[in-house]
């Protein structure tokens, strides 16, 4: 059975779920479930806080988990990215009043409250300021206001929590995460259960970024046509019983889908179809 981390709260539970499934594995009905085991796919799955995921992966007792790239590197736990998963993505910032301070350089004798204290540490520590770190749980942002620090460091996605607080960005972000998938650092890499996982993960996020288009062109534009729609590998061509014509299928991304339409279309391509993938193996 492979044994597999899923964060039970929070913004990375219900999309890893959610990927989950798509990729055909069984997951919990209830939230209060803690374990589940799908027999099916001899696959038991562990829901647990995001925050300890690469904690229980990085001391081998789990093979693979689900959390946050800031997460992960924040436990300092010996387990390592082994696929991005296209979710939660946010940076991660530093914030304060505006004429607090206009970068980290600035920081020396200040206090830093944060909920990722290893990250910021580190973060320091490596641009040489001496300041101090406060670890609060959450909604770090109220920690300016009732003094307890000068400046936050927080998940920043849209910025409207920082606005809301009259904070402003300080600097370049100190890390951008999404959600990924760990393994304790220097598992080996053939494991044939993590291999198939991650297949099955990578033809999820295939299905969900790409769309199946086929038309209709004439033989002497197919290549033109082609240009437009390379496809992963190459697209397929198939003659059409209408004499000069072929059919083309190929794969594109689907947020390119309308504009490649229309440039089909001007080519002079007709029956231009896309349809979504459901599931993929490359
Ligand atoms: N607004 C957001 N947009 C995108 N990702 C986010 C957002 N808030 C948190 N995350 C990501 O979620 C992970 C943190 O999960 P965690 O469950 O600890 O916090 P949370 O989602 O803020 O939940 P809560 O604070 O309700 O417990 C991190 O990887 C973080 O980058
Ligand atoms: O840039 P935004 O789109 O505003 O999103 C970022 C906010 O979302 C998260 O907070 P959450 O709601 O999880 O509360 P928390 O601070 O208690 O974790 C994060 O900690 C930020 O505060
Ligand atoms: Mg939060």
């Amino acid at each position: 059975m492979l044994r597999i981390a899923v964060p039970n709260k929070g913004s990375l539970s219900e999309p890893a779920s959610a990927m989950l499934h798509e990729a055909g594995y069984k997951q919990r009905k209830d939230r209060r479930e803690l374990v589940l085991v799908d027999g099916d796919n001899e696959v038991e799955f562990f829901f647990l806080r995001p925050r300890d995921i690469a904690v229980y992966v990085g001391s081998g007792k789990l093979d693979i988990g689900i959390t946050g790239r800031d997460l992960l590197l924040d436990s300092g736990a010996a387990a390592e990215e082994i696929l991005r998963l296209g979710f939660a993505a946010s940076t991660f910032r530093y914030a304060t009043r505006p004429g607090t301070a206009r970068e980290v350089g600035e920081f020396g004798g200040m206090t830093i409250a944060t909920s990722f204290p290893g990250l910021v540490a580190k973060h320091l520590a490596d641009n040489g300021v001496d300041a101090s770190v406060v670890r609060l749980d959450g909604a770090v942002e109220t920690a300016i206001q009732l003094g307890v620090a000068e400046i936050i460091a927080d998940v920043v996605e849209t910025g409207t929590t920082l606005r809301n607080a009259g904070l402003e960005i300080i600097g370049e972000p100190i890390l951008e995460s999404e959600a990924v998938v760990v393994r304790r650092t220097g598992a080996p890499a053939d494991d044939p259960k993590v291999r198939q996982f991650l297949r099955r993960m990578q033809g999820v996020l295939v299905a969900r970024r790409y769309v199946m288009m086929d038309y209709d062109i004439r033989a002497e534009k197919v290549e033109q046509a082609v240009a437009l729609t390379p496809g992963l590998e190459s697209p397929t061509i198939s003659p059409l019983h209408h004499e000069g014509w072929v059919a083309v299928r190929s794969m594109v991304p689907a947020r390119d889908a309308q504009r490649i339409m229309d440039d089909l279309y001007d080519l002079g391509a007709r029956a231009i179809l896309t349809t979504g993938i459901h599931a993929c193996r490359l």
